[in-house]
């Protein structure tokens, strides 16, 4: 009746103004307030919506009774989130928020160049007052991170690859083709000393979260390693298992099909943060000591050997870029055309270097030896990682991996583990072998349909067999290591197979040349 005498008594527009007045005074004298974020955003859909559902998402699945279950295109995980009208509580520096998912119904609406959901979603953030500063200062930025956090660790990463050279292709593609990457190794599977392993993997983690570091040092936020050492010792794996630990996309630089310094700084501007950039065989992949050329004369050489070995470089610089043919001493093509080590260094540490950020390059060699020191003058690449013949530790993890069984120091647990006498004869004969862990790794495959034990006596045979031979021949397989070598150079680059052709004719040329100088010396004598 009351009600009714209202509506007759006040107009609508009284009423109104009364309910508006009666908000107004609740929301001065509560504690609280308020943030809508709503899904759509105008015609847009709102980035922080999504962000703020992804990011309730990595705890609302412990805490909620109630939840919607999606799962996003490409990705490898269920997300979790709040169901309607359902309110979670957070914390963040010592503040509480409250966070509501609302949903109602979208009243039929006017036109719209979109079609819109049947129901309007949004998200209502409650907050004390006096954290709204704290909250619109850092809360919000810090909860964008996490979901990128998430998303990335979500998503499927990716493997790309320069195969078309450094050019975008006639559509205006990308320079990089990607695939998914699902490399098995970890730090887990990658057989090498548990010291020098856990030092690794700090080091990649302070990098990943030193953002702020790097900032107030004024360093680019970017780190070089370099991993060498004999074929089948794990260099490759160790990429991948960086790639699994950070959760980053690789880039795999085909140095082969770049042909210029700026295709390279293309390629370049068009990676991504959170990734990183490897050159495997970097001594193998192109003539890096080449940089006394831009600069004119090599280190040292008579003026005729000179002149040959300038020629000798138009040559490759020919075959590769169009240059002018012999006789171009200046070298101007072979600057222009090809990538040079200077050029490399710039990518990796000229001002290039830093657009994007978070990103790790990785060189890898067999031959340490075979590289400038250039690239190996200290800040240059952070760290050198030496990937060694398979150790005892490291052999302990392959047999655990491919035997299935935990290995105490004497060699037992789990069903008698392999006892004690078998584990102290391996120690004695692991390094003496000089074996890679892929070599190892083979044995343990082929023979894994033994037991353990045997599987074992069979790998030390083999061990045994190696060590003694080394001793006897003095060394490790570096003949054979020479052959992988040599064989690889020609199976990755036919292009240095023909290098090398030309290389024994410019010998031979130059030969000739030494030959009919000592000719007309004798002449004249
Ligand atoms: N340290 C290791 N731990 C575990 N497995 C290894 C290790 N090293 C090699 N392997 C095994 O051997 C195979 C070849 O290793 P990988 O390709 O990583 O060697 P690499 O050092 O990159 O050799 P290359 O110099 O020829 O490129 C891998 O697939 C892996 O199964
Ligand atoms: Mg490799």
């Amino acid at each position: 009746f009351c009600q009714s005498l209202l509506q007759v008594i006040f107009p609508p527009e009284l009423r109104f103004a009364f309910i508006k007045f009666l908000n107004r005074a609740f929301h001065c004298f509560s504690a609280y307030c308020y943030f809508d974020i709503t899904e759509i955003d105008g015609v847009n859909t709102n980035e922080l919506y999504n962000a703020v559902q992804l990011y309730l998402s990595s705890f609302v699945s412990t805490t909620g009774s109630r939840l919607s279950l999606s799962r996003a295109l490409n990705s490898s995980a269920t997300t979790f989130s709040l169901s309607n009208n359902d309110t979670i509580a957070d914390n963040f520096k010592g503040i509480t928020v409250h966070w509501e998912h609302v949903v109602t119904q979208r009243q039929s609406q006017s036109f719209s160049w979109r079609a819109l959901p049947d129901e309007k979603r949004g998200f209502t953030l409650r907050m004390k007052k006096r954290d709204k500063e704290l909250v619109l200062e850092s809360y919000l930025d810090y909860i964008m991170d996490k979901a990128n956090e998430i998303r990335r660790n979500n998503q499927e990463r990716l493997l790309y690859t320069n195969s078309r050279g450094g050019s975008l292709d006639s559509r205006g593609h990308h320079p990089w083709e990607s695939v998914p990457f699902k490399h098995p190794s970890t730090f887990e599977t990658l057989a090498m000393d548990p010291e020098r392993k856990r030092a690794i993997m700090d080091d990649l983690r302070e990098f990943a979260s030193g953002q702020s570091f790097y900032q107030r040092t004024g360093r680019a936020w970017k780190r070089g390693y370099l991993l060498y050492g004999p074929p089948g010792t794990g260099k490759s794996s160790m990429i991948a298992a960086m790639a699994n630990y950070l959760g980053y996309d690789i880039y795999d630089l085909e140095l082969t099909e770049v042909h210029s310094n700026s295709e390279l700084r293309k390629l370049l501007m068009k990676t991504s943060s959170k990734s990183i950039i490897v050159i495997e065989d970097i001594d193998c992949s192109v003539n890096l000591s080449n940089r006394w050329k831009a600069g004119g004369a090599p280190p040292s050489s008579s003026s005729s050997s000179s002149m040959m070995m300038s020629s000798m470089y138009d040559i490759h610089a020919d075959l590769r870029g169009g240059g002018t043919g012999l006789g171009d001493t200046e070298g101007v093509n072979a600057t222009n055309n090809r990538i040079t080590l200077s050029g490399l260094l710039n990518f990796t540490d000229g001002l290039w270097s830093c657009c994007g950020s978070e990103r790790i390059f990785v060189f890898t060699t067999n031959h340490i030896e075979k590289l400038d020191p250039a690239l190996l003058r200290s800040g240059r690449m952070d760290m050198h990682i030496f990937m060694s013949y398979c150790s005892f530790p490291a052999l302990k993890i392959l047999l655990k991996n491919y035997l299935t069984c935990d290995l105490d120091d004497d060699g037992g647990v789990g069903d008698g583990g392999l006892g004690k006498e078998l584990m102290r004869e391996l120690e004695e004969v692991t390094d003496k072998a000089e074996m890679s862990p892929a070599d190892i790794s083979e044995v343990l495959i082929k023979n894994r349909r033994g037991d353990r034990r045997s599987t074992t006596r069979e790998l030390l045979k083999i061990l045994r067999d190696r060590a003694e031979r080394n001793s006897k021949y003095g060394g490790g397989g570096e003949v054979e290591e020479e052959e992988e070598e040599e064989e690889k150079r020609t199976l990755e680059s036919p292009k240095k197979s023909v290098n090398c052709q030309e290389d024994m004719i410019c010998k031979k040329q130059q030969q000739e040349l030494e030959e009919g100088e000592e000719e007309e010396k004798g002449k004249f004598d």
